[in-house]
């Protein structure tokens, strides 16, 4: 999944990830986060999502990042803003509002602007790599998140056999074995959602689940002590 990909989907309209309300699992289960208004929230690899605008309803900043100009533009002219811009080493950020869009590389965003946000949300970015590159963006972006934050990741579990990606089938034990590391790692729910996905009928697809984790990114001292176990006595 070369960047050229992604241009390529935006450029013709092949964005059938984009969803045109906010994503239910992410409206049932951000409350109890218990994040406080203003706060800022990482939505890595953000299209255009509407997820942003839902965020920013409930107070948040949204701090996005994404490949795509085209994405970012059709996000702001959609809400009819024109965003200022400057550059800086991650990319050119456009921000209006609640919404701050970085066009660049995720992988490459620097820790300093992860460093105040208080939350994060992923649908469709972990998902949406694969399997060498979702290393990469454990080990860069996930990593770079500060102690406290917490969020949401969502993944889609199908057999892999049925269906080429992108979107990947993620199972929960990768997902453990990718953050646990450095996050806390709680499924909050698994959904059958196959009978209202029928794209990936289409494809074949015989068993669809989506899973909702929640996301606690542990101390500083706890990432230290398992780095570097203490010998017991
Ligand atoms: C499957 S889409 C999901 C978009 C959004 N999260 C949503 O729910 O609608 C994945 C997005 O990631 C963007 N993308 C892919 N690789 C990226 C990278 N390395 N850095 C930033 N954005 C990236 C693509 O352009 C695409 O818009």
């Amino acid at each position: 999944m070369q960047p050229d990909f992604w241009h390529d989907r935006w450029h013709s309209n092949r964005i059938g990830f984009h969803r045109d309300t906010p994503l239910p699992l992410l409206t049932q289960y951000w409350d109890p986060l218990r994040l406080a208004r203003g706060s800022r929230v990482f939505v890595p690899l953000c299209g255009k999502s509407l997820d942003m605008v839902w965020l920013a309803e409930q107070g948040h900043r949204v701090l996005g990042i994404e490949l795509s100009a085209l994405a970012i533009a059709q996000f702001f002219d959609e809400r009819g803003l024109t965003p200022s811009t400057h550059a800086s080493p991650a990319g050119t950020h456009h921000v209006a509002g609640p919404w701050e869009l970085i066009q660049g590389d995720a992988f490459a965003i620097p820790a300093s602007l992860l460093a105040d946000c208080a939350g994060v949300y992923d649908r469709a970015a972990l998902i949406a790599l694969p399997p060498a590159m979702r290393d990469t963006y454990a080990a860069t972006t996930w990593r770079r998140l500060p102690a406290g934050c917490r969020g949401l990741l969502v993944t889609l579990e199908f057999s892999e056999a049925e269906k080429d990606g992108p979107p990947f089938p993620v199972g929960e034990p990768e997902v453990h074995a990718r953050l646990d590391r450095d996050w806390l790692v709680e499924r909050l729910e698994r959904r059958d959602i196959l009978y209202g996905e029928p794209s990936f009928q289409a494809e074949g697809v015989t068993a669809l689940h989506t899973v909702v984790y929640r996301l606690d990114r542990k101390p500083r001292e706890r990432l230290q002590q398992q780095d570097f176990p203490l010998r017991s006595k």
